[in-house]
């Protein structure tokens, strides 16, 4: 089975009014505990790697493991670079096997992100390859940089309009309030739903993306905690809320830090009640069964994207 893009998934998800996982990976037991889940769920999947992954596991490295993983599974998997930051990064995404790239120009003046988002899509669409673009700015830590929420900007719908009609951009990501990380909200969880059904509107049929959009479960955050973590006040995007979004033209959902809590909070447990163990396999065993759990549960209850292939 070779990689997919994302096209076909999301005319279906927009039709069915649920959205597809896009996951964060950066090594092999990520990989395999995400793809076993998809599988079993026999759900459609986007595995999708950030600059900072691509920095720490190699690029090749990724690759040869997420086609492996097509191999093994027999699914059909979109594999997508998350938040490239530059025309350099996403046509090096591109050349180097990926079926889907995200250009984050959202820091940029509008007319910047425009520009570039253009010549990113320009690019890709001459290789068979689909682009994500994102507008307005999400809160919350993003390759390591923190964005306050003073700096944070929901998405103007009208902007949002021109910036598909000037770009040709496949998929938009838009700020309504979620934010990267394990820290999205400081009282109420809220999102600005107004917002989202205004672009939804006034672009029919278009498929959306939702970054940041972890919701945190209280009882992984709790595990850390009784393990010797010190996560103090994570809060994140209920699922209700998810799901609601997933009816209104949402068709990607990502999320990194629920994997990245499911992951610890196991390891954590292992270390702590087996202090005698120091074969790695011993802990990352159970630590990717805890990643197959969590995609398990978020294709059931926050995507809605069981036996969806
Ligand atoms: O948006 C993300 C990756 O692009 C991940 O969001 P979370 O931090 O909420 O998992
Ligand atoms: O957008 C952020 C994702 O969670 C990726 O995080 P990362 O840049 O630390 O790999
Ligand atoms: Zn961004
Ligand atoms: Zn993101």
């Amino acid at each position: 089975m070779p990689l997919i893009t994302s096209k076909e998934m999301f005319a279906k998800a927009y039709e069915g009014q649920y959205a597809v996982g896009a996951f964060n990976v950066n090594n092999m037991e990520i990989i395999q505990g995400i793809v076993e889940a998809a599988k079993e769920e026999q759900a459609p999947l986007i595995l999708q790697v950030s600059a900072g992954a691509r920095k720490y596991a190699n690029h090749t490295y990724l690759i040869k493991l997420v086609e492996a993983a097509l191999e093994d599974s027999g699914l059909p998997i979109c594999l997508h670079l998350d938040h490239g930051e530059d025309f350099e990064i996403c046509k090096s995404c591109v050349d180097g096997g990926f079926s889907s790239v995200m250009v984050d120009g959202s820091k940029l003046p509008f007319e910047e992100n425009i520009a570039l988002t253009k010549k990113v899509v320009d690019y890709a669409h001459a290789r068979g390859v689909v682009v994500e673009g994102e507008l307005g700015r999400l809160a919350g830590v993003e390759d390591a940089v923190n964005v306050s929420a003073k700096d944070a900007t929901y998405t103007d719908p009208d902007q949002a309009v021109e910036f598909v009609e000037r770009t040709g951009v496949d998929s938009l990501a838009i700020a309504i309030g979620t934010s990267h990380g394990a820290y999205k909200f400081k009282g109420e969880p809220e999102l600005d739903f107004e917002r989202l059904a205004k672009i939804t509107r006034m672009l029919p049929g278009y498929p959306l993306v939702l970054h940041g959009a972890s919701t945190v479960l209280p009882e992984f955050v709790r595990k850390c905690n009784d393990f010797g973590g010190q996560l103090k006040g994570a809060q994140g995007v209920p699922e209700a809320m998810l799901l609601e979004a997933g009816k209104l033209g949402v068709c990607k959902i990502n999320i990194d830090t629920d994997l990245r809590l499911a992951m610890t909070a196991s390891i954590r447990e292992h270390l702590a009640t087996h202090p005698g163990d120091f074969d790695p396999r011993q802990y990352l065993k159970p630590a990717r069964e805890a990643i197959k759990n969590m995609v398990k549960h978020k294709i059931r209850n926050v995507l809605n994207c069981s036996n969806r292939l």
